[in-house]
This record gives structure tokens, sequence and C-alpha cells, in this order.
């Protein structure tokens, strides 16, 4: 991206009332005992733990654990759509008590207005934020470029695959450029075809734009490939059992064989976590 339009969008933030300035170098996040529990009928369930993470501005962080462990009960605090039972988040130097467009949250589905085109997708949260109608299509037609749907502007979301819709909502959520993306199993719904493809793309994207990404997966090599660190989840209740710094050369390939065994090691550790609780679970079990 070049230092104009670099320049250019930050002129959105004139814009925008609750925008926090960007703090290079500093801690763009940071998560203080954030635990949750919720009351689901008769029942509580303990979805986290207290966690604690500090993350840096411009790092790329993916959260790794099995089905249930609090990711996206995690990212939702983040996001400020959840409050947490205990502990804070601090984001960009601001304590966190609610959504800002600061940090955008994409989800597995891509959250797209179906009445819209891409094009009116990618303005509207400019629009919202009172950007003035030229330069709205501006910032968006440089986005719809940078995730390589130029030519589907005009396109609605039933028009377009699962991929081509996932690029509309990353190009929506730059736009209003936040520092912080949260992104929660954004490729799950996908084939593994373009899922490499959209791995590949979101690199380009981050190393560009220098956002901070928390990227919730399943997918232990998703996670290798794309992480500056891979933070792993312990089952329910959630908590951070490893904080693994992958320093890997990019681009990486999913086959590359340093890759396959960073991979490993870390799903051993996952594994070896889950048999030690499966453990202590059937010792409590024969206690009482
Ligand atoms: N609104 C809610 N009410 C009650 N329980 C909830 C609620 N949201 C999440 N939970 C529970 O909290 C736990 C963590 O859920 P969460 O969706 O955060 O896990 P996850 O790690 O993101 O799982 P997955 O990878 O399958 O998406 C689960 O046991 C879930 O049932």
């Amino acid at each position: 991206m070049s230092q104009s339009t670099v320049n250019s969008i930050r002129d959105i933030e004139a814009y925008s009332e609750d925008k926090a300035s960007p703090l290079a170098g500093v801690n763009s996040l940071q998560i203080e005992g954030v635990s949750k529990t919720f009351a689901d009928g008769g029942r509580i369930v303990e979805a986290l733990r207290p966690v604690d993470l500090s993350i840096a501005a411009g790092e790329f962080v993916c959260l790794l654990g099995p089905s249930g462990c609090g990711k996206s009960t995690l990212l939702n605090i983040v996001a400020g759509l959840d409050k947490p039972s205990s502990g804070k988040i601090t984001a960009n130097g601001k304590a966190v008590h609610g959504p800002s467009t600061d940090r955008i949250l994409l989800f597995q589905e891509a959250a797209l207005f179906p009445w819209l085109d891409v094009q009116r997708n990618v303005e509207f949260g400019l629009q919202q934020a009172g950007v003035p109608a030229k330069r709205r299509k501006e910032i968006a037609h440089h986005f719809i470029e940078t995730v390589n749907l130029k030519g589907f502007e005009r396109s609605y979301p039933h028009q377009l695959s699962g991929g081509m819709k996932q690029r509309a909502a990353i190009a929506r959520a730059l736009a209003i450029d936040p520092a912080i993306l949260l992104m929660d199993e954004p490729f799950g719904a996908l084939d593994a075809f373009t899922r490499d493809h959209l791995q590949d793309e979101v690199e380009s994207i981050w190393a560009a734009t220098h956002k901070t990404i928390l990227f919730v997966t399943h997918n232990v090599r998703e996670a290798v490939a794309l992480g500056d660190r891979v933070i792993v989840f312990a089952p329910r209740p959630g908590r951070v059992i490893r904080d693994f710094r992958i320093d890997l050369p990019r681009s990486r390939s999913l086959e590359d064989h340093k890759l396959v065994d960073k991979a490993a090691e870390i799903l051993d550790a996952l594994k070896s976590e889950m048999q030690l609780q499966e453990q202590e679970q059937k010792n409590g079990s024969t206690i009482h």
C-alpha cells in the first residue's frame, strides 16, 4: 500500500469519534484476568478461566484450541460484544467497554448486508462515519482491489462464492481502518484450496497494513502458517496452556518441514494437556 493511500485512509479518523490513535510499538491489546461464566438455564458454564495476554501492535496472534474451549467467547469480549465476568481489556491504551470501529470482528460466515452490492457493503462503515461519497468510493475501490474483487463491485452477496464473500467482508473491515482485526475461524466454511489462497491474502494484507490480528482457528498448520505467536487453549474451562513464538521466515508454505514439525510439537502439547485433564477427571470421579 502506498504511503499516500495510508495517509488518505487515516483522514477518515477525523470523521470517527471513538477512533483511538495507533500507538506503534506499544501493546495493542492487554487482556488481564479475563474470565467468563455463563448461566445457561439452571446450569453454570465456566467458559474461560482467567486469561492474561499481551499482544503487541502489529502482531499476528493465533488462538488455537479444541471446540468449546472459549476462543469465540474471548474474541467476543475483546470485540466488546460481551462483558467478562472478571478482568479487563485495554485496546490501544483505552479500556474496552463496548464495540468500536477500532476493533472489528470477522466471523466464519461473512456478515454482509444481502441488500447491498459489494461496493456499498464496503462503503457502509465509512458512510456511518460520515465520510463524503467521493472519498468513500476511493477507499472502497482501493480495498476491493486489495482483496482481489475488482470487477465484482456491483455483485450482491448471493452472487458470490463463500471465499468471495469473505474477501468482501475483509475489504469492508479494512475500509474503516481498525487497528485490531479479530477473526473467528474466518475460513472454516471454505474448501481447502480457497482457504489456502485466502490465508496467503490475509498474510499479505497484514504485512502491508500492519494491523494487529487475533485469529481463532482449530487448524494447527493454519495457526503456524500465519501466526507470530500461537496461543494454545486447554479444553473447557478454557485457559492458556502454552504461548508458542513462531520464528519461521515468511511467507510460509504449509508443506515446509519446519512448519510441519512445529505444528506437530504444538499438537503434542495440546494432546498431552487433554490427556492430563481426562486423567484428572477420571481420578476425580473415582474419589467421589
Ligand atoms: N451465550 C452462551 N450461553 C451459555 N453458554 C455459552 C454461551 N456462549 C458460549 N457458551 C459456552 O461456553 C463454552 C465456550 O464456547 P465458545 O463458543 O467460546 O468455544 P470455542 O472455543 O469458540 O468453540 P468452537 O471452536 O467450537 O467455536 C462452550 O461450552 C459453550 O457452550
